[in-house]
């Protein structure tokens, strides 16, 4: 479990992270959002003691990174700007770290064919691409079979099947009981991946929420109703607390009762409907919402660069 109170970084007279509470669960994937500068990394970097906080604290599994006497089998991290002697192979990266922690050889080997680096385990890092780096970075985040994972971009520059082995293993992970912690710019996935959502902007705490919650609460979006009947249907629905539009012949878009009451008063009156879809709006969707006053770096819209250009 990570567990952050009032955590507080400055730089000069910038703050970088401001007064930051959230905690990670085992048993879950926390998804930890914001935009560009939000202060996601700095917050990593405090959480394994690689930034000192300004103010707060926070603990991983109930005391501070520093004061646990063998680290990596407390929390795997991997963060964006990992150094890695380039001429060293991956598997003499690995041992290297095992070495550190009196971890066996066999979980080296482990860890190697966990992240499908078995043909390239002699090969020196240096030589890697992006996505092989990124499976290197996890296999080490693994290495001493931690209670906390914590991954800053783990897909960064992985190719499909390697952005679905992601999905699989860090869910994995969350079942065994671990705490996974993962910061990602990709919204859809971190949909697809996380439970919990921890969001951050100019490094405040924006949202501590559920995926479904967040966009529940930020869709609002009503339920989309195809039917022939649709004069009917409205005159069956209608009521002060619910709204209607409309915008095809046979398309209502219902605000105010959920697909399960409608369906049930379409069934009540034999009104025959072709679909029955809950307009919950994308993750991306919600984050852009709920992000844009806090924005560090805006970019212009398309179509003034397009007339700029
Ligand atoms: N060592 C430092 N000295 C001064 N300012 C810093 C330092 N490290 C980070 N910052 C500033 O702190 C803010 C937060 O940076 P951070 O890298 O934590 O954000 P982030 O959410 O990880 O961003 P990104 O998504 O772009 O990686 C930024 O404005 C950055 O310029």
């Amino acid at each position: 479990m990570i567990e952050a109170r009032e955590l507080t970084k400055r730089y000069g007279d910038k703050t970088v992270v401001d007064n930051l509470s959230f905690t990670v669960r085992p048993g879950e994937v926390t998804g930890f959002l914001g935009p560009n500068g939000a202060g996601k990394s700095t917050t990593m970097r405090m959480i394994v003691g690689l930034d000192a906080p300004t103010r707060g604290a926070v603990t991983v599994n109930g005391r501070s990174y520093a004061r646990h006497a063998a680290p990596l089998h407390e929390i795997g991290t991997l963060l964006e700007a990992r150094s890695v002697h380039p001429g060293r192979s991956a598997f003499r990266h690995l041992m290297a770290l095992a070495h550190t922690h009196g971890i066996p050889r066999r979980r080296v080997d482990e860890v190697i064919e966990l992240a499908g680096l078995t043909s390239v385990a002699g090969k020196r890092v240096g030589a890697f691409s992006l996505g092989m780096g990124q499976r290197l970075g996890i296999a080490s985040a693994l290495l001493g079979d931690p209670a906390i994972v914590m991954l800053d971009e783990p897909v960064n520059g992985l190719d499909p099947e390697g952005v679905r082995w992601v999905r699989n293993l860090l869910r994995s992970l969350a079942d065994e009981g671990r705490a996974v912690m993962l910061s990602s710019h990709l919204m859809s996935e971190t949909a697809l991946i996380a439970d919990h959502l921890v969001i951050i902007g100019r490094g405040r705490l924006l949202a501590d929420t559920t995926v479904d919650d967040f966009t529940r609460e930020a869709g609002g979006g009503g339920v989309k109703v195809v039917t022939a009947e649709t004069a009917r249907l409205r005159s069956l629905l209608a009521a002060p607390d619910v709204t209607i539009s409309s915008s095809s012949a046979e398309e209502l878009l219902v605000t105010g009762r959920d697909a399960r009451e409608i369906g049930t008063v379409a069934v009540q009156h034999g009104v025959p409907l072709y679909e029955l879809t809950p307009q919950a709006v994308s993750l991306e969707t919600a984050f852009m919402e709920l992000t844009h006053d806090v924005v560090e770096y805006q970019s212009a819209p398309a179509d003034t660069e397009r007339k700029a250009a």
